[in-house]
């Protein structure tokens, strides 16, 4: 699955709404055992939610937008395929998300790109699914300190950390996508996604739990007057750094 929604693959509902269609058409598919997610988009993999849909919209609106990305994200997390993320350009926030949820990462070495859940930057909070699915790949303490610093971590930083599980060239991208894909189908499915199940199931439990309360907390939050302002002052700040 590429991504192509330029000029840098923000996750607009529409987006979402594509995403989480594309992906269930591939899930109903029995043909179809793997998904690795790619960008189109030269140097973005995602630039993570689109900001405009949190910003200066109704309750209804941001209620609405919340449902859609928990649905992407219990859709991917518990993924009955194997999912690989080929990350080809900077990851931030929702964009690391994504990747975060696949069953691999695989990063350009690039000194260029970051990846990394920079909600806090934003003056916002990642919510406790995108802490557990960061605690799950890379540990409890790495994670704490990666989340209170909303620190975007460069490529070889991110594979220190464990945040990416490989680290290639851009033009070996595709190849080691396709090598790591055939590794993981290589092992009888029911075994694999049993495992995997195991694995995911108590975090995936818990936002399906909380769904609604996860919502509210999140149209509260989000409808404050101080983080509608920092929002707005993000969005100036990035059109700014282009003058
Ligand atoms: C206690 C209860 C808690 C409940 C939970 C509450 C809250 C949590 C809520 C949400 C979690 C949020 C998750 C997110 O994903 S927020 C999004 C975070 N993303 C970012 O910070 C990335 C911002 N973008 C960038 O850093 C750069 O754009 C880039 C991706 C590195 C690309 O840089 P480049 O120089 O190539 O492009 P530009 O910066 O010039 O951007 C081009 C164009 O796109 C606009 N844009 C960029 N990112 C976004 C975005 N995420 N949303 C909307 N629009 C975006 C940018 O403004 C430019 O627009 P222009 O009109 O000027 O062309």
């Amino acid at each position: 699955m590429k991504f192509k929604s330029p000029p840098v693959n923000s996750l607009s509902l529409d987006f979402i709404t594509e995403f989480c269609i594309g992906l269930e058409k591939l899930e109903n598919n029995r043909e179809c055992r793997g998904v690795i997610f790619t960008s189109a988009v030269p140097n973005i993999f995602s630039s993570g939610l689109d900001i405009t849909e949190m910003c200066g919209k109704s309750m209804e609106h941001y209620a609405e937008f919340w449902r859609a990305v928990q649905e992407m994200w219990l859709r991917l997390y518990g993924s009955n395929m194997v999912t690989v993320a080929a990350v080809n350009g900077s990851s931030p926030a929702g964009g690391c998300l994504i990747a975060l949820t696949c069953d691999y990462r695989i990063m350009v070495e690039n000194p260029k790109f970051v990846i990394g859940l920079n909600e806090a930057q934003l003056g916002i909070v990642a919510p406790f699914w995108f802490k557990d699915t960061f605690v799950n790949t890379v540990g409890h303490r790495v994670a704490e300190r990666s989340l209170q610093l909303g620190s975007l971590h460069s490529a070889s930083e991110a594979h220190r950390l464990g945040l990416v599980d490989e680290l290639v060239p851009e033009v070996k991208l595709q190849e080691k996508a396709a090598a790591v894909m055939a590794q993981w189908l290589a092992l009888p499915d029911h075994a694999r996604q049993l495992t995997k199940s195991m694995m995911r199931k108590a975090v995936l439990d818990r936002l399906v739990a909380h769904r609604e309360e996860d919502v509210q907390n999140f149209v509260n939050f989000i409808s404050k007057e101080s983080i509608q302002k920092s929002l707005r002052m993000y969005m100036e700040m990035l059109k700014k750094k282009k003058r």
